[in-house]
């Protein structure tokens, strides 16, 4: 994506808060020789597949729900995905559009079957309600017609998913400017792209527009790599858990400064080592190794975002 990666950059370029080390980059590239460990999408096993539009169905509504999990310390985007997949299995017809209009709080609980309220419950039924809305009036009901109008286009499918769906409209504002950042309206790509391995729903000629998802796991591994570089107060707010407020400088620094990072990394391992890598593998390995190291810690925020 054009936009999230040049308004990404034009953030990196006056932020104050973080700081993105490009020796460390180096540094990383280097260990690495070029080589990002591969990490198979749906390395834990958790997802819904049968190679089909409910298929499609399931990674649009998991992704409409998929932020902001840590303000309740049991919980997990794995609670999620394998939730909404054990709902699917039991009745195929959980996740019809006419459905996702009428959820309730209680009943995305039972669905999810998570014993109390989520983390800011209102507002994922409110997006589950837009999406079946929506995907009713637009596209047949079926988010598989979202991504086949899309034509194995990932930027097309980016901008009609952020056009038709207010939910996923992840921009901010910074000293003035518009900032993209898109982490879910991606993410759903990447996740067409990693379930279907980049066949027939998980297609797409442009899929290396793709920047990272600007999550909070992502953004704390770059730290612990010593690739972003965080001031005083602003690690003192993240180490002791004190939330850093939507839409704030440092919020849309920590979120740019990673997408950039990334790029600048895959721009590196291009020119030393001649090899072409998707920001979306990269973003993978990061992603996977930020979840399984327990002690990092990362940034709060509240957002419907990521
Ligand atoms: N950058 C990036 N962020 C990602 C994912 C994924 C899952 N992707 C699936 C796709 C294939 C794989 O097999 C994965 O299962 C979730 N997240 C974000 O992490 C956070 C949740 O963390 P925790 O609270 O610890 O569960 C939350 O912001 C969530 O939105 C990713 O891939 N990249």
């Amino acid at each position: 994506m054009e936009a999230v990666r040049a308004s990404a950059a034009w953030v990196a370029s006056r932020s104050s808060h973080v700081t993105v080390d490009l020796q460390e980059i180096e540094k990383v590239v280097d260990k690495i020789q070029g080589n990002v460990p591969k990490v198979e999408w749906d390395f834990e096993g958790i997802h819904y597949f049968d190679n089909g539009p409910l298929t499609v169905q399931y990674l649009f509504v998991l992704d409409a729900l998929n932020f902001c999990f840590w303000p309740d310390k049991d919980l997990s985007y794995d609670h999620l995905a394998s939730g909404l997949k054990l709902a699917l299995e039991k009745d195929k017809t959980a996740l019809d559009a006419n459905r996702l209009q009428n959820y309730t709080g209680p009943e995305l609980r039972q669905l999810l079957n998570w014993p109390r309220p989520l983390p800011i419950e209102e507002e994922r039924v409110r997006l589950l309600h837009e999406v079946g809305l929506e995907l009713e009036r637009s596209f047949g009901g079926e988010a598989a017609n979202l991504v086949k109008a899309a034509g194995n286009s990932a930027a097309t499918l980016i901008e009609l998913i952020t056009r038709h769906f207010p939910g996923f409209r992840d921009h901010s504002l910074y000293k003035g400017h518009q900032v993209f950042l898109y982490k879910r309206a991606q993410i759903f790509v990447a996740d067409l792209w990693g379930a279907f391995k980049g066949q027939n729903y998980g297609e797409f000629h442009d899929i290396n527009s793709i920047t990272i998802f600007a999550d909070y796991i992502v953004p704390a591994v770059l730290r612990e790599l010593g690739i972003l570089k965080y001031g005083s107060n602003l690690s003192c707010s993240i180490d002791s858990n004190r939330e850093i407020v939507p839409g704030s400088e440092e919020e849309v620094e920590i979120r740019a400064c990673s997408i950039y990072a990334v790029e600048k990394m895959r721009d590196l391992i291009s020119k030393k080592f001649g090899k072409q890598l998707l920001s979306i593998d990269i973003d993978l390995w990061l992603w996977s190794c930020g979840v399984q190291n327990m002690a990092l810690s990362h940034h709060r925020t509240l957002s419907i975002y990521y």
